[in-house]
């Protein structure tokens, strides 16, 4: 069959569709003289900002055009809303940049019709670390799609990347593009299951009542960990290097200093859960960790917001996998969210069945750009991008 042609990503550095990779490593070596020093051209109603976090109203510029024109699922039902406290924490982790915070306005007007953004972060590919950017956050307004936008912006963080001498980058995707390191599935826990059918989220089986419906998703009344608690700043040290060393038998995943697990794992209020079990020499054990996405819902009368908690980074020493996110599904629920999202990396395809886990409907591509590798199984992920 025909490959399809695509006419951006086939000028860079990233495997070809069908290329079997051998070796894992860079595609291609630049130096900072070969990296263009002015911004790349915009079409000319268009203008260049940097969009400055910690000012309220850009901040509230950003959450608009994302709330308006980002992510939403293939029926077009739900579109991701990430709050403005979630975009100032997923884009200021330690050492971020503020010229990685890309916007495109209308010269005229000011509006905000475009962004992206990158964040550093050390993520081991095999037996490598990579000091990469994850890239998040690409969105160009709904009125002004197909216009080849998104090629200016992604080159664009590309050359302001490489000025800080980084070459390499991991994001991810719903769209399938050249070429992913690995394909995900992601799956769902209903926790409020009335609302979920209300909205068109998950339907009736058949031969289900409601009232079946609600007692077969009802969580467990009390932790299977009595002792699990929200992670506090003292647990830090012993929590990083408990994940650290967790992760290293995943063949892509990130590395953690004590710092950036504080910035990542802080309980944050709707934005941030994170639990700990500890021993009796206060080491930690045990770790589950969610963040809070909800979803507008398009359309919907009764109901204008999905409130999902997406799995982050969990690990299990004490107990089981599926007794620690059987823990999380009950704080879950308490914090009255309506589901619990998760991908099939890690071990998680250990509990979907048991925790009454369903399906979903796509995928998520992991990619990583100037770098090879062999694709990976999803259960040889270890990296959770935002
Ligand atoms: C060393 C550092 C390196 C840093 C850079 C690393 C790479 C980072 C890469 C970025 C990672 C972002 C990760 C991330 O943020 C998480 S994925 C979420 C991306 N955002 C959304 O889906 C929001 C809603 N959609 C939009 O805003 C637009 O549709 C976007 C802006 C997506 C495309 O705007 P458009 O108006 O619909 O389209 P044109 O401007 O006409 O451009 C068409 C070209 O764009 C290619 N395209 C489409 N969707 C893409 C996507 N999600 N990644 C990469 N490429 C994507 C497409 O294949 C085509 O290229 P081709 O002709 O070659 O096929
Ligand atoms: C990861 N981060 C880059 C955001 C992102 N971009 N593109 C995506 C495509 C799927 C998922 C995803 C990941 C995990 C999950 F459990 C459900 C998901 O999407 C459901 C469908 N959906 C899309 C919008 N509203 C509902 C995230 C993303």
């Amino acid at each position: 069959k025909e490959t399809p042609t695509h006419a951006f990503w086939d000028t860079q550095p990233v495997p070809k569709i069908a290329d079997e990779v051998e070796q894992s490593g860079p595609i291609e070596f630049k130096t900072l003289d070969d990296v263009r020093k002015d911004p790349l051209g915009l079409p000319g109603l268009f203008e260049w900002v940097e969009i400055d976090v910690n000012s309220q109203t850009e901040l509230q510029d950003l959450y608009t055009l994302l709330n308006e024109n980002y992510v939403e699922d293939d029926d077009n039902m739900f579109r991701f809303d990430y709050s403005p406290s979630f975009l100032k924490w997923a884009l200021q982790p330690p050492h971020y940049y503020k010229e990685w915070h890309i916007g495109v306005r209308v010269k005229e007007t000011k509006k905000l019709v475009g962004f992206i953004s990158a964040i550093p972060a050390d993520v081991r590919v095999e037996d490598k670390v990579v000091k990469m950017v994850e890239i998040n956050f690409l969105c160009v307004h709904k009125k002004l799609r197909e216009k080849r936008l998104a090629p200016v912006l992604i080159k664009e963080i590309t050359r302001r990347v490489n000025l800080k001498d980084i070459w390499q980058a991991s994001y991810t995707a719903g769209v399938v593009l050249p070429r992913p390191v690995a394909v995900c599935r992601y799956w769902h826990r209903s926790l409020n299951p009335k609302k979920l059918i209300e909205v068109g989220f998950s339907s009736l089986p058949p031969k289900m009542t409601m009232s079946l419906m609600i007692k077969y998703y009802r969580v467990a009344e009390q932790l299977k960990n009595a002792t699990m608690r929200k992670l506090e700043k003292k647990d830090c040290e012993s929590a990083t290097a408990l994940l650290n060393q967790y992760l290293s038998k995943y063949r892509v995943a990130p590395t953690f200093t004590t710092e950036e697990f504080w910035h990542w794992f802080e309980p944050r209020e709707n934005v941030m859960t994170c639990y700990v079990k500890v021993d009796s020499d206060n080491k930690v054990t045990d770790i589950f960790s969610y963040y809070n996405l909800p979803s507008s819902i398009i359309g919907n009368q009764k109901h204008k917001t999905l409130k999902a908690a997406f799995s982050f980074y969990n690990v299990a020493t004490t107990t089981t996998i599926k007794e620690l996110i059987d823990d999380a599904l009950l704080v879950a629920k308490k914090e009255e969210f309506d589901v619990y999202n998760c991908l099939d990396i890690f071990e998680n395809d250990k509990f979907f069945k048991d925790l009454k886990f369903a399906v979903g409907d796509g995928n998520l591509q992991y990619y990583l750009y100037n770098y090879s590798t062999p694709l990976k199984h999803s259960s040889e992920i270890g990296l959770v991008l935002l």
